[in-house]
C-alpha cells in the first residue's frame, strides 16, 4: 500500500505568524478579542480563526469536492465558468493566468453560488454537477450557514471599530441579495515533473470580496507582507481556519482593513507530491452595492479617505462589474497582453506584482 497520509509542514521553510483569534470570545463580545482581531484586520488583514465550529461541514464539503473533481474532465466541462466573467461552476486547470506573462495556473476549483446554495432546488444562477446536487442540502447549504455567520459575526466586530452605524455593513450582505458570495473547494494535483517551488498555482492576488474563511491541509497559501518582498507561508493548523479580508472591506474602510496580496505555490518540501485540498467561503457584497468608501457613514473612515490619495478608493464601480471585471481578466482566453492581466487588478499597491 502507498503511504497516503502527507508528511507535516517542514519546519524549515518562512512562515508568517498569524494572530490566532477566538471565535468564542469574538460572540461574547471580548475587547480583548476584539482588539486583537482589529490589530489583525488592520495590519496584515489575515488571522487564523479558532473555536469556529465548522469542521464536520468542512469535511462533508471536501468529501463533495473529491466527487466532483474524480468525474470525468468531460462531465466537468459542461459546467464550465466560461469567459464572460461568471465564477460559479467549474474552474478547469489552466484556464487563468497566473502574472502578466499569461504563465498558467494549476489548480481547478468547484465554485458553488450562495444564492444557489439556499434557494435549492430552485435555480438562481446555474446548475451544477450532480455530485455537488445529491449534497446541495446536506453539505453545501450547512457549510455556506455556517460560513455566512462566521463571516457576518467577523464583520458586526469591525463595523463597529470603524466607528459605522450598527447593522451597516450587514446590509451591504443580505442573504436574500443576489451577491458573487460562494463556497470553492480547489484542488491542486500534483506535477508529473517536479515544479519550482514557487511556480505560482494561483497568482498573486487579493480577494474580490469582503471576507474569506478558509480551510486547507497542505501548505502552499503564501503571503507577501506588506513593506517586504520575501513571500511567506501560512502553516495550515489543525482546527485553525485561516481568514482575510477583500478589495470590498479596505475599499469601505478607505484603506483602515488591509486587502493583503496572497498566492498558492505548490505544497513545499515533501508535501509537494501529494494532492492539495482546500474550501473557501468568500462572502462578497450584494451585486447592486457601489464600491466606495463609507465616508458618510463613520467619520473615521472619513477622515482615512481624506488622507488617502485622491480617488484611491473611488473605483466607479458596483460590487458585480468589480467581481466580473476581475474574473473575466484572469481568463487565459481573455488576453491580449500583460495589459489584461494589469485589468485584472484589486487593491494591492502596483509596486508588488
Ligand atoms: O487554497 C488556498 O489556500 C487559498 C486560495 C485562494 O487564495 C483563493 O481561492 O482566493
Ligand atoms: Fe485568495
Amino acid at each position: 500500500m502507498p503511504d497516503i497520509t502527507p508528511p507535516p509542514f517542514p519546519d524549515d521553510v518562512p512562515t508568517v505568524p498569524l494572530l490566532v483569534i477566538d471565535y468564542a470570545l469574538l460572540r461574547v463580545g471580548d475587547e480583548h478579542e476584539i482588539d486583537r482581531l482589529w490589530k489583525a484586520a488592520t495590519e496584515l488583514g489575515f488571522w487564523y480563526l479558532k473555536n469556529h465550529g465548522t469542521d464536520a461541514e468542512v469535511d462533508a464539503m471536501l468529501e463533495m469536492g473529491a466527487h466532483t473533481m474524480a468525474l470525468p474532465l468531460e462531465e466537468k466541462m459542461k459546467f464550465e465558468q466560461g469567459d464572460g466573467g461568471n465564477s460559479f461552476g467549474y474552474k478547469f486547470a489552466g484556464s487563468n493566468a497566473t502574472d502578466a506573462t499569461g504563465a498558467l495556473d494549476s489548480v481547478e476549483f468547484i465554485n458553488v453560488s450562495k444564492d444557489d446554495a439556499l434557494a435549492f432546488p430552485v435555480v438562481v444562477h446555474r446548475k451544477y454537477p450532480r455530485t455537488v446536487e445529491e449534497r446541495m442540502e446536506s453539505a453545501v447549504r450547512p457549510f455556506v450557514r455556517k460560513s455566512m455567520e462566521v463571516n457576518q459575526t467577523l464583520m458586526d466586530t469591525l463595523n463597529d471599530r470603524l466607528g459605522l452605524p450598527p447593522g451597516c455593513l450587514a446590509k451591504l450582505h443580505t442573504p436574500e441579495d443576489h451577491s458573487g458570495s460562494e463556497a470553492r473547494c480547489i484542488k491542486k494535483t500534483p506535477a508529473s515533473t517536479p515544479e519550482a517551488p514557487d511556480r505560482a498555482a494561483i497568482g498573486a492576488h487579493t480577494d474580490f470580496g469582503s471576507l474569506s474563511f478558509l480551510h486547507n491541509r497542505l501548505g502552499g497559501l503564501q503571503v507577501l507582507p506588506p513593506g517586504t518582498d520575501e513571500w511567506k507561508y501560512v502553516k495550515p493548523m489543525p482546527g485553525h481556519a485561516i481568514c482575510n479580508l477583500g478589495d470590498a472591506m479596505a475599499i469601505f474602510s478607505a484603506g483602515i482593513l488591509r486587502s493583503n496580496l496572497h498566492r498558492v505555490v505548490p505544497p513545499p518540501k515533501s508535501q509537494a507530491s501529494f494532492e492539495r485540498w482546500s474550501l473557501v467561503f468568500f462572502t462578497r457584497p450584494g451585486h447592486s452595492v457601489p464600491l466606495a468608501p463609507l465616508t458618510t457613514e463613520s467619520p473615521l473612515i472619513a477622515e482615512a479617505a481624506a488622507r488617502a490619495p485622491e480617488s484611491r478608493y473611488a473605483t466607479g464601480s458596483t460590487a458585480g462589474e468589480w467581481f466580473r471585471r476581475r474574473i473575466q481578466n484572469q481568463r487565459i482566453k481573455n488576453r491580449m497582453g500583460p495589459e489584461t492581466w494589469m485589468a485584472s487588478r484589486g487593491t494591492e499597491h502596483k509596486e508588488a506584482y
